[in-house]
């Protein structure tokens, strides 16, 4: 498979913070991909660089084999890249449909009719379609969060950036949302998620990728890096000589 997203020597620090520390790694087509790493680490700023929230201080970002490390974070969505926030940020006045309209027009550049039928196929992906005609304000979590894929989905992604998606719901809300995600890889979006839900990240990817203080530190099978003593270590505060 080819590579849809390739980032090679990026580099990123606010003052002595190191967010991204010669950071280098592709992610091909259709894969699902998992960053894990402690609090801190640099993972959402990873995001951030990748959607062109932030600008590196070296390295390059190519997408689609296209050089996009200095293009705007509104043409990158035109691209194909979309995201979820860590902590939803719905339009809550805004009914559940026209927050994902958002998505289809301002990033499939979808209009009229044809926007209104992916925003509803999308709503009824992603379990909301029930709640359509309701304020994004009064969701509750799991839909607030369901409402962040289905506004970054609206926007006909060829790569879903994932943050922390899972945080906060309840076992049974969380396998409802991995059920989700499974269908929209299935469908043959490429992901890459950000989790600290490890059984979660663990049902989906079929690759992970250890970031500690912006340094890659593992990359692999999901159950080689798991079982790393370095990774237990780091990640899981497990001293490997005890
Ligand atoms: N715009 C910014 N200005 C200054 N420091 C920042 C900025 N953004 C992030 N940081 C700092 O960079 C470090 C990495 O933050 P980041 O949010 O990328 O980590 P993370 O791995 O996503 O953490 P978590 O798992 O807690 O979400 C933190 O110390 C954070 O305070």
């Amino acid at each position: 498979m080819s590579a849809l997203l390739s980032i090679s020597g990026l580099k990123k620090s606010f003052g002595a913070v190191v967010v991204a520390d010669d950071t280098s790694f592709d992610v091909a087509q259709g894969e699902a991909v998992g960053i894990l790493g402690p609090n801190g680490a640099g993972k959402t700023s990873l995001f951030n660089l990748i959607t062109g929230a932030l600008g590196p201080d070296a390295g390059q970002i190519a997408f689609a084999g296209q050089d996009i490390s200095t293009t705007s974070a509104a043409r990158r969505c035109k691209l194909g890249i979309a995201r979820s926030f860590q902590v939803p940020q719905p339009f809550g006045g805004m009914t559940v449909f026209e927050n994902a309209l958002v998505g289809a027009t301002q990033g499939a550049g979808l209009h009229g009719h044809e926007a209104e039928a992916h925003v509803l196929a999308v709503l009824e992906d992603t379990g909301l379609l029930p709640k359509a005609n309701i304020r994004a304000g009064a969701l509750s979590l799991l839909d607030r969060k369901r409402l962040e894929m289905a506004r970054a989905l609206a926007a006909k992604p060829k790569l879903l950036l994932l943050d922390e998606i899972a945080g906060g719901l309840t076992d049974a809300e969380c396998i409802a949302l991995i059920d989700t995600i499974k269908r929209v890889h299935a469908g043959g979006t490429t992901i890459i998620w950000i989790e600290h839900v490890v059984h979660a990240l663990l049902a989906v990817v079929e690759r992970l990728i250890v970031i500690d203080f912006g340094k890659k530190i593992a990359e692999g099978p999901p159950k080689t890096i798991m079982d790393s003593p370095e990774v237990k270590e780091i990640y899981l505060g497990v001293d490997p000589d005890v």
